[in-house]
């Protein structure tokens, strides 16, 4: 009835079976999440008949009640005084159409720090009295980002606080179900597929995929698999740059040269435990691995084709990253991407220079401890990822030895993976062979001939350096080959036997023999464990 809309009400609106028909977890106020997306269809749903439709009483109340949304980035002012006025009248409006729900999104943009304490305080004050001064009929419902955004004394005046995830495997599937009920379906798409594809996701994002290809639909058109997988790689492109949200890279095993036993190796620890969940229960799942060796031998290359094969998503992290001065920063930082990776699950996160991020604890030098903390924190959150699953790390480092040893216990990097330089003629041709698949090359060139003209030990990185001088040198060659009239600018430049002559000319290999001694002695002492 008008007047009658509690809080309590509206919360019974938006829970369990009516919050369960939109796909998202009961609601309450207010809603936080990381991708800031929902709170949008949030808004649009509480007050529309698909609400409506479950039973008379809701009818009653969401016919009555109106709605009002208010990005709280226009409430930002100049001075906490102006924005203090237009946070006033925007509860003004709100009393006036009373029943009403005022959505109030990215709350935390009005209450945030402006350089003077004391003006955020003021903001905040204002704010806590019109929250309590609001008319019973009038629901507030907030969201925010992160809930430690808010401050305290905001936080108090809210009743109800709802995380709301990123959709599960099972959500994702019946949001694309139900969202793809009107569309002319190929006989190619698989809805089970893509939604372990969508991880990720969101219901806005899915939404206007849907709405792309309702376009397409509308001029008769069969919508296929691969137009389903086309708009997704727009979508996870943009999601990728608006949120940073990881995504599934785009490296295959073919462009990973050689390597046969790391690739194995690592698939045994990822695939497995994706194919066979059962082997969670049974607490058999590995969950990390630690790829050691020089640097420029592929960690990063094979980590990437890993999670591409698998199917999941990549988020790369570098050691020194999440170092931050402030107390307590570095470990919220570890938080945050563990928790980054467990709402893109499947995901590899990718731990490189880990010997930054977790060096021996104990060492002197360490001011209050700050890296032992790190340390520790890692560790738990390693060990909590045995019982979650889904979520899989590569670390890497060019120094194992500077580790703390308790990282490579048994249930965390489980596996220890030696990369070496290649120093063998075999796998520098199979390298070779991988890199120059993105090359164009002069059919006469004898690739066994160029290897075997190379310096004796190259890694990965000095196999592509090497061709990059080559297309240098072959480019230089085409340019004087136009200006003397024997070429046009219409062919394509190709890398010959004389471009790779030159390059090699001054080549040099990024390990020096020194160190190459050094890292066989690490790859020995890791051998000998
Ligand atoms: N096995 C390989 N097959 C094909 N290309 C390779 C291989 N190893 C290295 N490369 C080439 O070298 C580049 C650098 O490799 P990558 O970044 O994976 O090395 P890394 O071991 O992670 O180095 P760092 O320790 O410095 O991070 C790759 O982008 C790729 O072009």
């Amino acid at each position: 009835q008008p007047g009658g809309c509690r809080s309590d009400t509206f919360c019974r609106l938006a829970s369990p079976p009516y919050a369960s028909e939109l796909h998202i977890q009961p609601v309450t106020s207010p809603l936080y999440n990381n991708l800031g997306c929902y709170d949008n269809l949030l808004a649009q749903h509480f007050c529309t008949p698909r609400l409506t439709d479950a039973s008379k009483q809701s009818y009653c109340l969401a016919a009555v009640v109106s709605r009002l949304q208010v990005d709280c980035v226009s409430l930002c002012a100049d001075s906490p005084a102006a924005s203090e006025v237009k946070l006033a009248s925007v509860f003004q409006r709100a009393e006036a159409l009373q029943p009403c729900v005022l959505l109030l999104r990215n709350l935390q943009l009005v209450l945030r720090s402006r350089g003077a304490a004391e003006s955020d305080c003021r903001v905040q004050a204002k704010l806590c009295q019109l929250l309590s001064c609001a008319p019973t009929s009038v629901v507030m419902v907030a969201t925010v980002c992160k809930l430690r955004d808010l401050p305290a004394g905001i936080m108090a005046a809210f009743v109800h606080q709802v995380a709301i995830e990123s959709p599960t495997e099972e959500q994702r599937r019946a949001m694309l179900s139900s969202l793809s009920r009107d569309l002319h379906l190929g006989k190619d798409v698989n809805l089970e597929n893509l939604s372990r594809l969508t991880t990720f996701s969101l219901y806005c994002c899915l939404c206007s995929g849907a709405q792309q290809q309702e376009d397409l639909c509308s001029s008769g058109v069969t919508i296929l698999n691969q137009d389903f997988t086309s708009a997704l790689e727009i979508l996870q492109d943009t999601l990728s740059k608006a949120i940073g949200a990881p995504k599934i890279p785009n490296v295959h095993w073919e462009d990973v040269g050689g390597l046969q036993h790391v690739k194995k190796e690592i698939l045994d620890t990822v695939q497995l435990p994706l194919q066979c969940p059962e082997l969670l229960s049974l607490d058999l799942n590995r969950t990390g691995i630690l790829l050691c060796g020089p640097p420029g031998t592929g960690k990063t290359l094979l980590a990437k084709a890993v999670a591409t094969e698998c199917s999941m998503t990549f988020l790369s992290v570098k050691g020194p990253e999440l170092i931050n001065m402030y107390v307590g920063q570095s470990e919220e930082n570890i938080r945050e991407v563990f928790r980054r990776a467990h709402s893109a699950a499947p995901c590899v996160i990718f731990f490189d220079e880990l010997d930054s991020l977790a060096p021996s604890r104990g060492r002197s030098g360490d001011s209050g401890g700050v890296m032992d903390r790190v340390v520790s924190q890692l560790l738990a959150e390693l060990d909590a990822l045995h019982s979650s699953g889904g979520v899989f790390v590569i670390g890497a480092t060019n120094r194992p030895d500077l580790l703390d040893q308790s990282l490579l216990r048994p249930g965390r990097f489980d596996k220890l993976v030696y990369m070496g330089i290649n120093e063998d003629r075999v796998s520098q041709l199979q390298v070779f062979q991988a890199i120059l698949r993105t090359f164009q090359l002069d059919p006469a060139v004898n690739l066994q001939e160029v290897v075997d003209c190379c310096p004796a030990h190259m890694t990965g990185a000095d196999l592509y350096a090497l061709c990059s001088d080559a297309t240098m040198a072959a480019i230089k060659r085409k340019i004087s080959l136009i200006n003397d009239g024997l070429d046009s600018e219409d062919s394509p430049v190709l890398l010959s036997t004389e471009d790779f002559s030159t390059a090699l000319e001054n080549f040099k290999s990024s390990v020096s023999d020194e160190e190459l001694l050094r890292y066989k002695d690490i790859q020995q002492k890791l051998a000998a464990k």
